[in-house]
């Protein structure tokens, strides 16, 4: 295993103060000295599932272009893409963990969650938003996805 690749988000670090390696999740900013061992493809409670958290920016073509943050959203889809890309730049960068932002800035319900969706299956969300969701491993982050909804970025944790 010593010189596997970690799984997706961890980083091998340097403790100033022990001089010891640890761990770091950058998206979660979970930290631990064992290395994290690749999650087996999970022998999920729920087979044929996945549990994703998701950060939403809404724009003026979103089928409901309102959300707990703002009545009526009127950013157009490029700046929603720019926003996403910049949160994702911040995630994937350890200057803050996906949670925060999403509860921050997601235009999702989700977002007192810190994005969490739980556990869902196939035929339960927009095409795209599936699609993207279940071609990730588990810890791994994609890349902007479109859907009816909005861009949105999404972080496989189950
Ligand atoms: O549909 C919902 C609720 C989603 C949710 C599922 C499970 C737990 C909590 C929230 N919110 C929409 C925004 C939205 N569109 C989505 C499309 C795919 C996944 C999550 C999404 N969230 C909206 O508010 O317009």
């Amino acid at each position: 295993m010593a010189d596997e690749q970690l799984p997706a988000g961890w980083e091998k670090r340097l403790s100033r103060s022990t001089g010891q390696h640890y761990y770091l999740n950058v998206y979660t900013k979970d930290s631990q000295w064992d290395r994290p061992d690749k999650p087996a493809e999970p022998e999920t409670s729920c087979p044929g599932q996945v549990q994703c958290s998701h950060l939403l920016v809404k724009h003026e073509e979103s089928r409901r272009p309102s959300s707990w943050r703002e009545d009526k959203i009127t950013r157009t889809k490029d700046e929603a893409l720019d926003l996403i890309k910049s949160y994702r730049e911040q995630i994937v960068s350890g200057r803050a963990s996906f949670a925060e932002l999403a509860q921050k800035y997601s235009d999702c319900s989700s977002a007192k969650r810190g994005g969490d969706l739980g556990p869902f299956g196939k035929g339960a969300m927009q095409i795209p938003f599936e699609q993207a969701a279940f071609a990730l491993k588990i810890g791994e982050l994609s890349e902007p996805v479109h859907t009816d909804s909005g861009v949105h970025i999404i972080l496989r944790t189950g």
